[in-house]
């Protein structure tokens, strides 16, 4: 017997969905969404009824009939009368059941009328500009668990500091909760359900979590589903919002069921100005209309499907944009109506101040430095937050003041911030100076250190004057040149005020400048910048355990403890990205971090300490780094248990990041084990697939997460998906060495992947191209031209670098097929796999011209050819990064490759239509 009844209701004229506005609400019809969520709902031990009404009063007595059949929760499209009704919003309150409001389209971005909703300031969440989707999502237990913790606070969710404690007894009850009940959807007042349910008798906990599995990617443990067709694959629906595909919802964890409600997932750009946009400075097109009354918020949310937003106006402390100043107003002498907090302007004050500064050090810095202008200052700044800092947020931007940051931090800021506005030379410059600077505070500190520890020598003698430079402990600039002496201490009069956790911020940038930047001049630096960095965290102690802030600290002791944590945990990943693109082994080790997650986007933001004591009470109890990720490898029964208990954007990224470097050692050490790689043993896969499996849950419950880039709370949980799909790929095959990034050579590069072995077809492998096939539709399905055209994709290296390990797979693969021994017909997942590519690159080429010698025609090489030419024209555009542009080349190269390789007329070519038969 089903646990609970669930009632989905929808409003007037949505009996003609499938046909109505098919461009606004897709072309999927009522009687298909309804039957899809009965199935699905049933799998999943609810029971679903259906109802639809053109009438408010039938509405009213539909939902008057819930409470008398012990209804659990309403899901409810109220359509228009959303925007009218009062009296829904009375009935809604009046049976004091939960529900979730749906709607197709985004309304915030359509007429202003739609703006407004009677319901949703009491609904649980409230789910728009999803199409279909959004229906699934509200059943989803995950997500309505999310919004339970969303709109009620921890006091009502998962309040167990440490998730090894937890257990079904410790499991928080939701207040007003009917024991035994197995879901809770709390009411519409916030005080929970009192609606009786079924017989269970698990805890709230264990059921909000076992239900249908919302993937970010194929699970990689269920078998590929038969039965799903992957003819409809949804890349293909129309703009605005998207269609069912026709999948089989019989098999909620099938790789293309989940597969395609991934894809559905994704939210449509949104005329010109799409989400992509948002999320690089370079390319902004600023979002406001010149004289319209559109504020950030607004723009934000056209961006994003809204789910529950908190209700804290970050917005007055987000990042800046490049453009606003210019887009919004004319000249005039009335004075501006509201003084702007923008932290990152420098000022005529700050800028001496910063040439004061820089005026004492001019014997360490290299001659030729020069300041530039203020304003020039303030782009590099503003720039630096608007890019780099969305990805990567450790600085406290609210309460950001250029005097108080060091000089060599500011400069440093500057570097990637002038690198990410093109301004090349610049941002050299800046980096020359910082580093210099940097090191000569490093010296200094390490001859206190070694003064402090061995105090034998004659102390009269200042330190600085018995360290020459055969004394040096830390490496100069490799660059330096002879007219950079050691100078004098920096410290000198303040020799107590050395800022490690600047010192290595300030590492940190100078490190992804090197490994990323554009100067070959620098590039040799990055892992001697790593070295460096890893010497300062050990010597000065930022690994090993701290006493964590406690409830009640203030908020800049918080501001210090959590840049502290984000700085550690963001320099944390960035050695993995080492491993990633070198291949070397990370220099810190998961076992060595030790600090606590980082806290939400939106507490980081907050601009006031009121409102960020208001963020802190929906946050969840921070929890530490080593507990959390030892308990992703918890098995599936023991997980349910701790599910809930979501984790930042933030700390999922760290955590991510953490199962790749596991991963990287599972592969290590099978090397060692066996004459040929095997891989890692079965068991150990199978405790990654778990693991892999449980992060995906941690980042459905968290509050800030997104599919998209373009999310008001950052790109973070963004990026972070990216590296899931490469952790899965990294799993299942080899891809290390092969791509050769260390050469830095786009040539050598496809050279080297072209050269790399033939991989055997096996299931394995189908699973990788799988993955790397799920990747590239995408971008298929926003187009290949716009996000060639602007560098969303491409600010992420995340994406950039997953993208190359994507076309290296789904190529090999390709090939594998075309290659396997003759009378071998293709699997069943091999054809579904198949099927679905020439789908997505058919759809890929009917909205773009490839500048390509052949046409495509039905054969396995020109299939091969066009997936990664499609790959090398998305990563094509204008990007910050030399390394993204460098893999762009790289497969733009190796599609040539292939092409010289089968492109003449003679070859003979694997035709599609004989490998599917
Ligand atoms: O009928 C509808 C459908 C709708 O609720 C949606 O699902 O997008 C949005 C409403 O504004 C509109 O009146």
């Amino acid at each position: 017997m089903p646990s609970h009844n669930i009632l989905l209701i929808n409003g007037p004229n949505l009996n003609l969905l499938g046909t109505r506005e098919p461009h606004i609400y897709g072309s999927t019809t009522l009687r298909q969404v309804e039957s899809a969520m009965t199935t699905r709902a049933s799998q999943n031990d609810m029971f679903i009824t259906c109802f639809q009404s053109n009438s408010e009063g039938d509405i009213v007595n539909r939902i008057h009939q819930a409470r008398e059949e012990g209804v659990a929760g309403i899901i409810i499209n109220p359509a228009a009368y959303t925007h009218t009704s009062v009296a829904i919003r009375d009935a809604l309150l009046g049976v004091g059941i939960g529900f979730v409001e749906i709607h197709l389209s985004n309304p915030h971005t359509r007429e202003k009328f739609r703006h407004r909703s009677y319901l949703s300031d009491k609904a649980n969440a409230v789910i728009c500009g999803m199409g279909v989707y959004g229906y699934f999502a509200a059943l989803d237990c995950d997500l309505l668990a999310r919004h339970t913790r969303l709109s009620h606070g921890p006091s009502v969710s998962h309040q167990v500091p440490d998730l090894a404690s937890q257990s079904h007894e410790e499991a928080p009850r939701h207040a007003g909760r009917v024991p035994n009940s197995s879901v809770d959807l709390p009411s519409a007042d916030g005080q929970g359900s009192n609606a009786a349910l079924h017989d269970s008798s698990n805890s709230s906990l264990e059921a909000a979590t076992s239900g249908p599995e919302l993937t970010l990617g194929p699970d990689p443990t269920a078998p590929i589903n038969p039965s799903a067709s992957a003819s409809h694959p949804g890349v293909s629906s129309a703009e605005g919002t998207t269609d069912i595909p026709q999948i089989s919802w019989a098999q909620p964890s099938s790789n293309f069921g989940d597969f395609a409600l991934f894809i559905d997932s994704m939210n449509m750009p949104c005329g010109s100005n799409g989400g992509l946009f948002a999320d690089h400075p370079a390319l902004a097109l600023s979002p406001h209309p010149l004289f319209g009354d559109i504020n950030e918020q607004q723009w934000h949310n056209h961006q994003q499907p809204s789910i529950a937003p908190l209700n804290i106006d970050t917005e007055s402390t987000s990042t800046p944009r490049l453009f606003d100043e210019f887009s919004s107003t004319f000249p005039s002498f009335e004075p501006p109506s509201k003084a702007k907090h923008e932290p990152w302007r420098v000022t005529q004050q700050d800028w001496e101040h910063l040439l004061g500064e820089i005026q004492t050090l001019t014997s360490i810095i290299p001659p030729d430095f020069l300041l530039p202008s203020r304003h020039t200052m303030t782009r590099y700044i503003a720039t630096y937050f608007s890019g780099f800092h969305r990805h990567l947020p450790f600085l406290h931007l609210p309460t950001f003041v250029p005097t108080k940051c060091p000089v060599e931090l500011i400069l440093a800021m500057a570097a990637v911030g002038a690198q990410s506005a093109f301004d090349n030379d610049n941002a050299v410059m800046f980096f020359r100076t910082s580093y210099a600077i940097a090191l000569e505070r490093l010296r200094n500190r390490k001859a206190q250190l070694r003064d402090r520890r061995f105090p034998t020598e004659d102390p009269s003698i200042p330190t600085t004057a018995r360290s020459g430079s055969q004394d040096r402990m830390w490496p100069g600039p490799t660059f330096s040149t002879p007219h950079m002496p050691s100078g004098p201490p920096l410290n000198q009069n303040e020799p107590d005020r050395f800022n490690p956790v600047s010192i290595a911020q300030t590492l940190l940038l100078l490190m992804a400048m090197a490994t990323w930047g554009n100067s070959k001049a620098i590039y040799n630096e990055a892992i001697g910048l790593q070295n460096i960095l890893v010497e300062l965290m050990r010597e000065e102690k930022l690994l090993e355990p701290r006493d964590h802030r406690s409830e009640h600290t203030n908020w800049a002791e918080w501001i210090r403890e959590e840049g502290f944590e984000r700085t550690v945990g963001i320099i944390f990943c960035f050695f993995i990205f080492h491993t990633i693109v070198y291949d070397t082994p990370p220099p810190i080790l998961n076992s060595e971090l030790n600090i606590n997650l980082p806290s939400l986007e939106i507490s980081w933001a907050a601009r006031t300490e009121k409102d960020w004591q208001e963020t802190r009470k929906k946050a969840e109890p921070e929890v530490a780094f080593q507990s959390c990720f030892s308990h992703l490898f918890a098995k599936e029964s023991e997980a349910n248990n701790m599910r809930p208990k979501g984790c930042s954007s933030l700390g999922g990224y760290i955590l991510i990041l953490a199962l790749i470097q596991h991963i990287y050692f599972l592969r290590e050490m099978a090397k060692r084990k066996a004459p040929f790689d095997q891989g890692p043993a079965p068991n150990d896969i199978a405790d990654v697939e778990q693991a892999l499996k449980n992060w995906q849950h941690r980042w459905y419950m968290d509050p800030e997460s997104s599919f998209g880039p373009g999310s008001p709370q950052g790109p973070i949980s963004f990026n972070a998906t990216a590296l899931l799909r490469m952790a899965y790929i990294r799993l299942t095959i080899d891809v290390g060495h092969w791509r050769a990034l260390n050469t830095h050579d786009g040539e050598e590069i496809a050279a080297s992947i072209h050269r790399s072995p033939e991989l055997e077809p096996s299931h394995k492998l189908t699973r990788a191209a799988l993955y790397s096939a799920h990747a590239l539709s995408i971008p298929v399905k926003i187009g290949v031209n716009i996000v060639a055209r602007n560098q969303a994709f491409a600010w992420s290296l995340q994406h950039s670098l997953c993208a190359l390990e994507c076309a290296f797979v789904l190529s090999k693969w390709l090939i594998a097929i075309q290659h396997r021994s003759p009378g071998v017909p293709l699997g069943e997942d091999e054809t579904r796999l198949l099927t679905y590519v020439t789908d997505m690159v058919t759809e890929a080429d009917s909205g773009y011209h490839f500048d390509s010698q052949s046409e495509l025609t039905a054969t396995l090489p020109d299939l091969c050819i066009r997936v990664v030419q499609i790959w090398a024209k998305l990563l094509s555009g204008v990007a910050v990064w030399d390394v993204v542009r460098m893999i762009g080349k790289a497969l733009g190269a190796y599609g040539r490759i292939l092409e010289q390789q089968w492109g003449k007329p003679d070859t003979a070519k694997t035709s599609l239509q004989n490998v599917m038969n």
